[in-house]
């Protein structure tokens, strides 16, 4: 098996900052992550890529084709079809290996989750290579704190999740920009249900619409479907713990897990020669 985290989310997210984050933490531990920049509008990374998607196409190549007259979006779009229709060209790069960990920085147009096929068919082809997937689904944690931002956030991962269709962790980011009252107010609100913020915000909107987002939250509620996990990129055991949460979620390291905790559990083999 091979493994991947596909790091998607809204443009500003906080992805390939996130990208950057995985890594050094990583480095740290003395774990390797294969990165790869899978956003061809992008400029600058703070990670060493091993593969990169401007060597196939980019957004600035296609925008300075005269031929094809493409805005920044329309030419994000085609630069995706480019790669879908040459997904050969990926796999040689990838060139992977028996229990290679990559994490894909992704690009932010919404609409390549939503429903556009081209981040369905990029996973389809990682599945058929033999890669768990696991989709870390970003959203700024600004978003949770209205009602009527967090039912966006909230549907826009789970419209993402049933187009992509691979098990998915919804990551709140940038959580250390939070002040002392909102950190308090995002764990109320992991800790207790969906409905919390809706009932606790007073906007104009959520007073209009509260049985609406009231009902929306309920049901994401009811079938668990949107989980949120609080990511603070200045705290080492925050990202410890998300990353534990990921490779339970991939099955990544579960041989490894086995022969880390028989000492602490002990193990009955060592029971005998006692
Ligand atoms: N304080 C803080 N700033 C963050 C964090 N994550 C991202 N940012 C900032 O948010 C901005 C956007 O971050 P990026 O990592 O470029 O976001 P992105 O999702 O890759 O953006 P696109 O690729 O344009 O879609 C940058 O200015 C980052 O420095 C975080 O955890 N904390
Ligand atoms: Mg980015």
């Amino acid at each position: 098996m091979k493994y991947a985290q596909l790091v998607m989310g809204p443009a500003g997210s906080g992805k390939s900052t996130y990208c950057s984050v995985m890594h050094n933490h990583c480095l740290s531990t003395g774990r390797t992550l294969r990165m790869v920049n899978l956003d061809p509008a992008c400029e600058v990374f703070n990670y060493p890529a091993v593969v990169d998607v401007r060597d196939l196409i980019s957004v600035n190549d296609v925008q300075e084709d005269e031929e094809l007259i493409l805005g920044p979006n329309g030419a994000l779009v085609f630069c995706m079809e480019y790669l879908v229709q040459n997904l050969d060209w990926l796999h040689d790069e990838l060139d992977e290996g028996e229990d290679d960990y990559f994490v894909i920085d992704c690009p932010g147009q919404i609409e390549l989750y939503s429903h556009l096929p081209v981040m369905r068919q990029i996973v389809d082809a990682l599945k058929s290579w033999d890669f768990n997937v696991c989709s870390v689904f970003l959203i700024d944690t600004n978003f949770v704190l209205e009602a009527e931002k967090f039912i966006s956030g909230a549907l826009t991962a789970l419209s993402a999740m049933v187009a992509i269709e691979t098990p998915a962790i919804n990551v709140l980011t940038k959580m250390d920009l939070l002040s002392e009252r909102n950190k308090q107010l995002v764990d109320e609100f992991l800790e207790t249900d969906t409905r919390s913020i809706v009932d606790q915000d007073e906007t104009v909107w959520n007073s209009k619409h509260r049985r609406l987002t009231r009902t929306i939250a309920q049901v994401l509620e009811d079938y668990s479907i949107v989980k949120f996990v609080p990511l603070n990129c200045e705290d080492e055991e925050s990202i410890d713990q998300l990353l534990l949460t990921i490779d339970t979620t991939i099955q990544y390291g579960e041989d490894l897990e086995v022969k880390d905790h028989y000492p602490e559990e002990l193990d009955p083999e060592q029971l005998d020669h006692i």
